[in-house]
This record gives structure tokens, C-alpha cells and sequence, in this order.
């Protein structure tokens, strides 16, 4: 079977995927709220937020699952309410992967491979194992995690120029979760999107371009995580020799605390050129900056509530 890459593959280079006000109701609750959004193609775009935030019901409007109440999805310019159409665009792994019970693993992997835009069979049969996938069960018998690892092995071999992967790496144990890593960064590297829902900051941190951060249904950040970092704090902590060096009152300095008369710790935001002159002129011996994790990010939007 041919493999063509998916870079340069969309003609008119549309965006993979363009939200403009998504808004979807149920009832009284507004699930998702005036929705703009724009997933570049080629890049690795993370969806992240609290439960309860929107996100399954973003994708399933993406998917065709369900209609927006008002607004439009596009996959790569195709409303993505012509399932037909936009589904020749995108392969998609859902959180709770169900498969055909009598069917074997590789009768699904054969099943999955007709239906999509192509599939490159010699990349498949390396995935199959490098998860090591047992493709001889039928559906019915395999694990949560090994449903899952059938699913991603099919999505990751399609030659679709979208993958959507929602909460993909659930039921993965942390060497299943290096190989889905991996899958990732081979999918950019050919040129495929990724859309990434996840609740693992970790692994959003380790592998996105961008991630969108979502709360209760409309976008609280679009950003890059250099991006998201230089929003947040930095966290400092210096050794001096003599006096400390007077810090607090300065523009972006916050938390300043004095540790046993040679150290002191506080924290930054915006450019640190104040912080430094004023370093400068003192006896400092040690200096240290700690950038904030995407976690450590997260929780600041959203307390500990999400933990
Ligand atoms: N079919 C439905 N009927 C009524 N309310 C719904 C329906 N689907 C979702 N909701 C509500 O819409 C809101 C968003 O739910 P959604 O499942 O999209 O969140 P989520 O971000 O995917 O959460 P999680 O991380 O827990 O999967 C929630 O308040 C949810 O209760």
C-alpha cells in the first residue's frame, strides 16, 4: 500500500482544524461556550481541562457526534458536520475504546485499515510490536490497555493527515506511554496533526507545540508552553555573602522570603532585568530558576480542586 506523507497533502493548506463561536448546550448547562480555535497543520496541539470542562463535547461536535447548538467545526476546511467528507481527514481514538468481541486483533487491525484514508501496513506490524500487542485475542478478551493499544496502533498507522486522540494513554503502563511518545513524535515528523486530549500533564508538556486550556466551556489560554511559562512564575532562589540584596517592590516579585540570613527565595513574573540589576550589585554565590511545570501551571488556573 502507498504511504504518501500528509505534509503538503491538503491543497489549499487549511487549517486542521477551525472552530469559530462553538457553542454547544444541553438543557440549561452550556457544555461548550463561543469556541474560536485553530490547530495548525503539522502540529501537536494538547486539550486540556478540569472534568467537566468541555472537552468530550468539543470532540464529539469535531467528530460528527453530535450538533453544535450554534458556530462550525471544519476539519482541514470540511464542516465537520459531513461526517463523509470530514472523516476523510481524521483518524480518532476515543477514551473508552470498545472493540468487535468476536473479532481477533487482527482481524480489527484489517477491519481499521479499510475504512480510513490509507494505512501504511509495514509501520503498522512494527507498532503491533513495539506495544506489544498479542493480535491472536478477540476483542472480548483484551484488557482496557491492550483495547487501547489496538486503537492507537490502528490510528498511528493511517495516513490521516489528523489524528484525534482523546485521553489516549488512559490505560497505558509508563513503557506503553514511552512508545505512544515516540508514535507522536513520528506522527509530526510525517507531517500529521495531533489533537490530544489528555489529563497528563507530563506527557502534554513532553510532546505538544500548543496547548489550549479550557474553563467551563470557553478558552482560558492558547499558548505555547515557553508561552505558558513566561505568563506564569518563575521561581528564584539565591545565595549572598553580606547583606541581602533588596528585592521585594520590585515590578514581578512576589513571595520574597529570607532563608537563614545567607539565601533568599521569591518568585518572578515578566522580565527579570529589575531582579538581576538589583542581584548584581550585591555579593550573590549561588543562583538558581525554576520554571513552573505544565502541572504547577494547571493547578494556578484551577486550585487544587483538579488534583
Ligand atoms: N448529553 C449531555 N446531556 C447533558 N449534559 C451534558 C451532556 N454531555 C455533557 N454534558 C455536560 O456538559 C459539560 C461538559 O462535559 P464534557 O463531557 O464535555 O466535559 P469534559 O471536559 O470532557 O470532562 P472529563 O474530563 O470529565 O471527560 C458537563 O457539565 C457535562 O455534565
Amino acid at each position: 500500500m502507498s504511504t504518501p506523507t500528509a505534509r503538503g497533502s491538503r491543497a489549499e493548506n487549511a487549517p486542521a482544524i477551525q472552530t469559530r463561536g462553538l457553542t454547544k448546550r444541553f438543557g440549561r448547562t452550556t457544555a461548550v461556550k463561543d469556541l474560536s480555535l485553530e490547530v495548525r497543520p503539522g502540529e501537536v496541539f494538547g486539550f486540556l481541562g478540569p472534568n467537566g470542562a468541555g472537552k468530550s463535547t468539543k470532540i464529539r461536535m469535531l467528530l460528527g457526534f453530535i450538533r453544535p447548538s450554534s458556530g462550525t467545526a471544519r476539519v482541514f476546511s470540511d464542516d465537520a458536520r459531513d461526517v463523509r467528507r470530514a472523516h476523510r481527514h481524521l483518524a480518532y481514538v476515543p477514551a473508552d475504546v470498545a472493540l468487535w468481541p468476536a473479532l481477533t486483533g487482527a482481524e480489527i487491525l484489517e477491519l481499521l485499515a479499510r475504512v480510513g484514508p490509507g494505512s501504511d501496513t509495514t509501520y503498522r506490524d512494527e507498532l503491533v510490536d513495539r506495544f506489544e500487542l498479542e493480535l491472536g485475542k478477540r476483542g472480548k478478551a483484551y484488557s482496557t490497555g491492550n483495547r487501547q493499544k489496538v486503537a492507537l496502533v490502528a490510528a498511528f498507522s493511517t495516513r490521516a493527515p489528523l489524528l484525534v486522540l482523546d485521553e489516549p494513554t488512559s490505560g497505558l503502563d509508563p513503557l506503553m506511554e514511552r512508545e505512544f511518545r515516540r508514535c507522536v513524535a513520528e506522527a509530526r515528523d510525517r507531517g500529521q496533526t495531533v489533537f490530544l486530549s489528555s489529563h497528563q500533564l507530563a506527557e502534554v508538556e513532553a510532546v505538544c507545540d500548543r496547548v489550549a486550556i479550557l474553563r467551563a466551556g470557553h478558552l482560558a489560554e492558547v499558548a505555547s508552553i515557553p508561552e505558558l511559562r513566561r505568563l506564569r512564575r518563575t521561581d528564584v532562589e539565591v545565595s549572598f555573602d553580606g547583606v541581602a540584596p533588596d528585592v521585594s517592590g520590585l515590578p514581578g516579585i512576589h513571595d520574597v522570603e529570607l532563608l537563614d540570613g545567607t539565601g533568599m527565595r521569591f518568585s518572578l513574573t515578566g522580565p527579570p532585568g529589575p531582579a538581576l540589576r538589583v542581584l548584581a550589585a550585591s555579593d550573590v554565590t549561588a543562583f538558581q530558576m525554576r520554571e513552573p511545570s505544565l502541572e504547577e501551571i494547571f493547578l494556578d488556573y484551577y486550585g487544587d480542586a483538579v488534583r
